[in-house]
């Protein structure tokens, strides 16, 4: 199986480090000629969560427009770097399919507007955290959930031959629902540990971020009524425990001073609970804190 992974960061480098590993062909396009030569000459190295290193053969380029057939293309950048991309996309062959990997909701839309016929999404659970441009560090095992919105099931079911515990798939049928839902698990841990500036496992050894924590969850409980059965609290803090050492990918733009995805992870979650009457005060607040923080160009 012929695999593009667009966007060598975190998700895209850990991800390609997996289908590799289970004998997929992974092109990494990137946008810096620096970082496809590095990938091209030291080949890609995942830190693993039991200590090893393991070495990976993926090829790398930065141009997409020569990659015309393929078996599947996943994009693994952030929400705010797809605008880019959306054109480069768009005169690929229709027949290529395309997996989504952002959090947040406010990309589901946009791509379901590109031409290509298959189009799914995913919902990541695991960590993961950019060392360097060729090495990645698996930050705590969580599922890749995989919803199709348009086209065949099929074309994506191929990824199952990926068989591997440490990168678990599971295929689910709604993929608004399926973002909606990691998105609520992105208000309680993002936020916090960007603005405290700690781990995700400090969400739950920290007691006062831990109140945080709980009260953003009664907030969302009240607003969305079926949310404390879909979303037990157990299952937040079980995610904080399976990523307790990563670095969230909010806290990790804050430390590189990127703009983070606040406003499109956050943002239609407050949209969606001000439409039930329900306005989130505590998660408004750290909305309003990562915004302050951002615009004060902080490094
Ligand atoms: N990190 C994590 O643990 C998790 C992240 N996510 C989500 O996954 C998504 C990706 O996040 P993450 O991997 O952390 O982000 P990163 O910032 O680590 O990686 C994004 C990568 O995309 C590259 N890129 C941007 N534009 C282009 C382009 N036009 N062509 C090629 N490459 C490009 C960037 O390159 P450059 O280095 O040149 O800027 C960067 O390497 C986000 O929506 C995030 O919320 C979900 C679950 C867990
Ligand atoms: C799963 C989790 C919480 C891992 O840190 C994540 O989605 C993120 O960092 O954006």
């Amino acid at each position: 199986m012929n695999v593009v992974v667009i966007g060598a960061g975190a998700v895209g480098q850990l991800t390609a480090s997996y289908l590799a590993e289970a004998a997929m062909h992974v092109t990494l396009v990137v946008r810096r000629r620096e970082q496809a030569d590095q990938l091209n000459v030291e080949q890609l190295k995942r830190m693993n969560v039991d200590g090893t290193t393991t070495v990976h053969r993926i090829v790398s380029t930065t141009k997409l427009a020569e990659l015309m057939q393929q078996d599947l293309i996943i994009v693994a950048v952030k929400y705010g770097q797809l605008q880019e991309l959306y054109g480069q996309i768009s005169v690929l062959p229709s027949e290529v399919p395309l997996l989504f990997m952002q959090n947040g909701l406010a990309h589901f839309d946009e791509a379901l507007r590109l031409p290509q016929q298959n189009i799914a999404f995913s919902s990541i659970s695991f960590g993961a955290q950019v060392i360097n441009n060729t090495t990645v560090h698996h930050r705590g095992i969580g599922t890749c959930k995989i919803a199709v919105a348009r086209g065949n099931n099929a074309v994506f079911n191929k990824l199952l031959q990926m068989e591997n515990p440490l990168f678990p798939l599971e295929f689910v049928q709604n993929p608004e629902q399926m973002l909606f839902e990691k998105a609520v698990f992105n208000c309680m841990i993002n936020p916090l540990t960007a603005i405290l500036h700690v781990k995700n496992g400090e969400l739950l050894t920290n007691k006062h971020a831990f109140i945080l924590m709980q009260t953003i969850y009664q907030e969302l409980k009240e607003a969305f009524v079926d949310l404390e059965y879909t979303i037990p609290f157990s299952a937040v803090t079980a995610l904080c425990e399976k990523t307790a050492a990563n670095t969230s990918s909010m806290l990790a733009d804050r430390i590189l001073g990127k703009k983070s995805e606040i406003d499109t992870i956050v943002g239609p979650i407050l949209r969606k609970a001000l439409t039930n009457g329900h306005t989130l005060p505590t998660l408004r607040t750290l909305y309003n804190q990562m915004l302050a923080i951002e615009e004060s160009g902080e490094r």
